[in-house]
């Protein structure tokens, strides 16, 4: 099957244009087994050179929180975790957790049927692709919904329910890769249900850092619903024109994100983009937007970008948090009434800002910035 990427007529850096199905008259797929083989980079996969800029050899001084003396209920390491976690989540939203309590075996599992998957044959994939204004599925440099600045990757991201006593990820396998892959979908369910219980520690830690009840966050995000992306980045002649994933901050809450020994993660801090050293023992947390909005901008929303290696394949596992889709989100009451600060962002719902960066606007350094007047248009009798 030869497939390309899709081409449109009037091409548009970042607006979505509405999804097109993968064999349409009207444009050309990409096959991913075939383009790594390509000696020229074809033009949707340009990045401009602003994005391109290169890596500080220097490495960014980040945290490393070690966990374990929080978990167990340890006062001097707790304090010191959270010092650690003021700074860099005031500096950058960004920083590293070793000892967090999710098994090792669990991680490794996790890669071998992130191959399981992306070694399928394309059309097996596609059978599998993400719908039209969904998140869930297969996706190939997400050329059904952009026509430009297309990232070198092939995607696979599926739902996961908080206070999921149905194992809804093992559904999901299930019902679109089919009953052969139950096993790789109780790896996830696992892996999920690890993220989570690892999340809702590091909310306790970012809430007590903030000054507020130790459990607000965790209740806030118990019932929440998350999603979770496997990210294949393949290699790439031309990785210096490209990117993995561009420039953006996550619109989600928290992102907890394993890569492999291959590295390509990036930081912007300083002014500069930073290499994040791979550490198989530990797991990369980045605050996201609605992060932010939670705690009023005090704490920064994490902006990075994946390059991508000539040579080598690289893959990702990233689990983002987000709240349960209707809940209002906004800054405790004890963190504003204490402070006196003014509120910096409107009231929204998760539901808003995900149909805004699925169907709208693709995720970018600046998407609450553009979310807000988008969100305020189109209800206008918003409480700012
Ligand atoms: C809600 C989401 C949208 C994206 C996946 C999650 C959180 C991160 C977002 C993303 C990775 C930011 C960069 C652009 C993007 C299009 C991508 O490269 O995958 C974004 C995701 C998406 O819209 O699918
Ligand atoms: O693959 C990576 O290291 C980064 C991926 C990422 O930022 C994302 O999926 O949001
Ligand atoms: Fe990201």
């Amino acid at each position: 099957m030869s497939i390309s990427v899709l081409m449109e007529s009037s091409p548009s850096p970042v607006l979505l244009r509405p999804s097109i199905e993968a064999r349409d008259e009207t444009g050309v797929l990409f096959d991913p087994s075939k383009l790594q083989n390509q000696s020229t980079l074809p033009t949707e996969f340009m990045w401009p050179r602003g994005d391109l800029v290169h890596t500080q050899q220097e490495e960014l001084n980040e945290p490393l929180i070690d966990l374990e003396g929080f978990i167990k209920g340890d006062e001097k390491a707790t304090a010191h975790a959270v010092e650690l976690l003021r700074t860099a989540c005031s500096k950058h939203g960004f920083f590293q957790v070793t000892n967090h309590g999710v098994d090792s075996n669990l991680i490794q599992a996790a890669y071998q049927e992130i191959d399981v998957v992306f070694k399928l044959p394309l059309d097996k994939k596609l059978s599998f692709r993400r719908k039209p204004g969904g998140f869930s599925g297969y996706s190939v440099a997400h050329a059904d919904r952009f026509s430009s600045k297309l990232p070198w990757k092939e995607t696979f991201s599926f739902g996961y329910r908080g206070l999921d006593s149905d194992a809804s990820v093992v559904h999901y396998f299930r019902s679109a890769l089919g009953k052969d892959f139950e096993h790789t979908g109780w790896i996830y369910q696992k892996y999920c249900e690890s993220m989570r219980e690892l999340s809702l520690v590091i909310f306790d830690l970012l809430a007590i850092s903030l000054g507020i009840d130790r459990h607000h966050y965790r209740e806030f995000f118990e019932d929440g619903n998350s999603i979770m992306r496997c990210n294949y980045y393949p290699p790439c002649n031309n990785s210096g024109l490209t990117l993995g994933t561009g420039p953006h901050c996550d619109p989600t809450s928290l992102t907890i994100l394993h890569q492999d020994q291959v590295g390509g993660l990036e930081v912007f801090a300083d002014n500069k983009w930073h290499a994040v050293q791979p550490r198989p023992d530990a797991l990369v947390v980045n605050l996201g937007d609605t992060f932010m909005a939670l705690c009023n901008g005090r704490y920064k929303s994490c902006l990075h970008r994946a390059v991508v290696n000539k040579e080598r394949e690289r893959r990702s596992l990233v689990y983002f948090v987000c709240p349960k889709e209707d809940k209002v989100v906004r800054p405790p009451q004890d963190l504003m009434s204490r402070s006196g600060e003014t509120r910096e962002y409107p009231d929204f719902t998760w539901s808003d800002l995900l149909d805004f960066t699925q169907n709208h606007y693709r995720a970018d350094v600046a998407t609450l910035q553009s979310f807000f007047p988008w969100l305020l248009s189109s209800n206008p009798t918003s409480n700012f």
